[in-house]
């Protein structure tokens, strides 16, 4: 065709009309160019034409699924070399003998039942090879007697729409395998492959960078000769370090299109040639905020460089290889967290238990032995509170760095939390070496001073230990026995190592049913409160009674305090027993004023659990709501000790009973250790002079000295003081002189029932 179709009707403005025209036109045309055709013949040009520029195969086969008609799509995919058409021929002179056996009798079922096919996807094989995705339809197609005569088929190629699918279901699959945690070298395996699947002709390696930044060893590389691998594995990382070593060193791709002449492998090309590696194309693989991880390099043994697509799919393994080895190092460290105390880096509680039973196995299996030793650092707290948390730390740190150095690889050092640890100790011994020995040497490490900020400290240990099988035959057991040791070593002095015995196991039997037995006295009502008065020096006036605990044993008879509150101390019954007597002591309190005796402070011991508990303000307020006592009339005893465990929030805590209304007093003074500092921010109202300073006065002279300071300090901070223990007139007179405000003691009364105070406040003055 001459003529130049874009000049037509050039004269003419509307397109559509425009376009009208250039059909007409183009229709005389053709018929001039084809001034004999029928209007038949036209209709099979036109339609010849037509098929024929349809990218889908079209074709028609007889009743034997022989081709008759085909178009150029089919026709040119599927051409032999020499063959003009493909009528005449079936499928067994094109493809494969299976396939067109499969293509067979398909075909002959549609035609024999007149059922047509739609939408089959089917696998082939072109003429050149190529393996092809065909979406397929075949019809049959019946003669003006309904008689089925053959079939038309259709077959569009759907290969590239496989081929994305497959890598959509492969980064799936994929990114399942990495959430569900599965070994890295399984994904990076299965990515290896998917990536090969779409790329011909390359194998797939994966290096991953070593923790020193220096070097990268094998990932995965499922097809790559494992002789090559072995070759490669820890390679130095450079600047022309083969492509991987180079790319993972500049942080980019490194496309070496022939190695035989890159100088990027000048030192490494002897090492690849026997494997007819020629071109090497690596990526490095970073995390998400770039850090170099490892490499993904495709090798080929063709030189040249990759498509396009070939790096976008390399982008995409590299970044899933990303996901899969940060997720990895995400589960290690999570995984270190669990089982790692994170101050110290030693394995914590939740591997002890693991550490012991594989000890104990290899105990069994060895005929040894296996020792288990707690360790309760003896002056942490002292460190802690003087010198803040971060010093403590510090200290903990290296302590348990030195205790590390005095064990062997199959021993093991466990934090159990706060100032404890745990020594296990197993595997054989060094001849003439003993467990004690090397005990004795982590106590030792420990008490070598320590500088921190500055300053050098001495921290000791006491050392509870518990021996495999002697002393108990699992980890609860021994560590139960170890620490039942190690609360002897501290009641010995600190400082020691002691053993577990049959003594201490009797001990511990005894403590654990005493327990049981204080559990129940506050059930069965054994518990009462015996009160002592106070007196005020300068009137002579009792103005308050110490509310003082006891327990009637159905057995023991009368068991005081001293006997049970460190053990309800310990296992956390002086809570419900803390609260039973600050109700008790609010409520006689009330009674009394409501009997008619003159209003007086009930001033009650607090221990320092209790005074810890989150909620005790509120439970203080409950008991004075509960019994209807004004909080003047409540005084709480704290001790030096238990308000300088936290400073900080004993000073909050105190503050907020102020502002209930109740007084606080501090017990046992010149015990502890306040400083001078902190006792100005306590708000309090009187200090109370410990037993022992008052025992021997006025005779021993540093007492009263102790007394006369104790008595001055209070004064000089606006606070009152009182003095107990008091049981002579001696003490009285001395007292009196040296200015103290208040006393309590035998020589006033003893502690008594609620009943027998009853008659003695009755009395006017004492
Ligand atoms: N030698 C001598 N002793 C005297 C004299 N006057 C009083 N005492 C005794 O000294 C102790 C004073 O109580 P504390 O220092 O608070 O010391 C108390 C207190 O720390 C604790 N305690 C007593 N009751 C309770 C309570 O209800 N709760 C708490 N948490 N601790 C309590 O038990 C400790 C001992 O209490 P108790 O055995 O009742 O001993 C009482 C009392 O009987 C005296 O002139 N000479």
């Amino acid at each position: 065709m001459s003529t130049n179709l874009s000049q037509l009707g050039n004269d003419e403005a509307d397109p559509t009309a425009r376009l009208i025209s250039a059909s007409r036109r183009l229709m005389s045309e053709a018929e001039r160019l084809f001034p004999l055709a029928t209007a038949q013949n036209e209709r099979t040009l036109w339609l010849e034409a037509m098929i024929d520029e349809v990218p889908d195969y079209l074709y028609f086969k007889d009743r034997n699924s022989r081709f008759v008609v085909t178009n150029r799509a089919i026709l040119n995919d599927n051409r032999r070399e020499g063959l003009e058409s493909l009528e005449g021929l079936s499928d067994f002179d094109i493809h494969p003998e299976h396939v067109a056996r499969g293509f067979f009798k398909t075909e002959q079922e549609i035609m024999r039942t007149g059922v047509p096919m739609l939408d089959m996807e089917e696998l082939i094989h072109d003429a050149r090879g190529n393996l092809k995705w065909m979406l397929s339809s075949k019809l049959p197609v019946r003669d003006a007697n309904g008689t089925v005569i053959g079939m038309v088929g259709t077959a569009r190629d759907i290969t590239e729409r496989k081929r994305s699918e497959s890598l959509h279901v492969g980064q799936a699959h994929l990114l399942k395998m990495i959430a569900l945690g599965a070994p890295l070298v399984e994904v990076f395996s299965s990515l290896i492959l998917l990536i090969e699947a779409h790329v011909p002709d390359v194998t797939g390696s994966i290096l991953l960078l070593t923790p020193d930044g220096r070097h990268l060893v094998n990932g995965a590389a499922p097809n790559l000769d494992p002789a090559y691998c072995a070759l490669v594995d820890g390679i130095e990382i450079g600047p022309a370090a083969g492509s991987c070593g180079t790319a993972i060193w500049r942080s980019e791709p490194v496309i070496v299109a022939d190695i035989e002449t890159d100088p990027l492998w000048a030192a490494y090309r002897t090492l690849a040639a026997p494997f007819g590696f020629r071109a090497c194309w690596s990526s490095p693989i970073l995390s998400y905020q770039g850090k170099a991880l490892g490499t993904f390099a495709l090798y080929s043994q063709k030189p040249g460089e990759p498509t396009a697509e070939c790096l976008k799919l390399v982008g995409m393994a590299t970044h899933i290889a990303g996901i899969a080895i940060e997720r990895k190092e995400a589960e290690d460290s999570i995984q270190f967290m669990a089982h790692h105390d994170t101050l110290t880096g030693l394995p914590n509680r939740s591997m002890l238990d693991e550490r012991v039973a594989s000890a104990i196995e290899a105990a069994d299996d060895g005929g040894g032995a296996m020792t288990l030793a707690f360790i309760d650092l003896d002056n942490f707290k002292l460190v802690n509170d003087s010198l803040g948390h971060h010093a403590g730390d510090e200290l903990l740190k290296i302590v348990a760095a030195r205790m590390l150095k005095c064990v062997r690889p199959s021993d093991s050092i466990v934090r159990l939390g706060g100032d404890e640890f745990v020594v296990l100790i197993s595997g054989a011994l060094r001849r003439g070496e003993t467990v004690e020995d090397r005990l004795n040497a982590v106590r030792q490490s420990i008490a070598e001073p320590v500088m921190i900020e500055g300053r050098s400290f001495q921290v000791t240990a006491s050392m509870g230990v518990a021996a495999y099988p002697e002393h108990g035959r699992n980890v609860t057991e021994l560590l139960a026995r170890a620490d039942a040791a190690m609360y002897r070593a501290k009641e010995i002095g600190r400082d020691a190592m002691q053993v577990f015995t049959a003594e201490l196991a009797n001990r511990a039997h005894e403590k654990l049913q005493k327990q049981e037995e204080l559990r129940r006295a506050l059930a069965r009502s054994e518990l009462f409160l015996q009160y002592q008065p106070q007196m005020d020096l300068t009137t002579g006036r009792i103005f308050a009674v110490e509310a003082l605990i006891r327990w009637r044993h159905p057995e023991r008879g009368l068991v005081p305090p001293g006997d049970f509150i460190p053990l309800a101390e310990e296992t956390g019954l002086i809570g419900p027993i803390g609260d039973w007597t600050l109700r008790a002591a609010c409520r006689q309190n009330k009674a009394w004023q409501v009997s008619g005796l003159p209003p007086i402070v009930v001033s009650v011991n607090v221990s320092a659990r209790q005074f810890q508990e989150k909620d005790w303000v509120e439970r203080v307020a409950e008991a004075l709501e509960e019994s209807g006592l004004e909080a003047r009339y409540l005084e709480l005893e704290l001790t030096e000790s238990m308000i300088m465990e936290d400073v900080q929030q004993a000073v909050e805590t105190m503050h907020r009973l102020e502002q209930l209304g109740v007084h606080l007093a501090i017990d046992d003074f010149g015990t502890g250790y306040s400083s001078l500092s902190a006792l100005k921010r306590f708000p309090v109202d009187r200090l109370k002079i410990d037993r022992s300073f008052v025992k021997d006065l006025p005779a021993d002279t540093d007492d009263a000295a102790i007394a006369r300071a104790v008595i001055s300090l209070a004064h000089s901070l606006q606070l009152r003081v009182i003095a107990e223990g008091v049981e002579t007139r001696e003490q009285i007179d001395f007292l009196r002189a040296a200015g103290c405000d208040e006393i309590q003691g035998y020589y006033l009364s003893r502690p008594i029932d609620a009943r027998a105070l009853q008659a003695i406040l009755c009395i006017p003055n004492l």
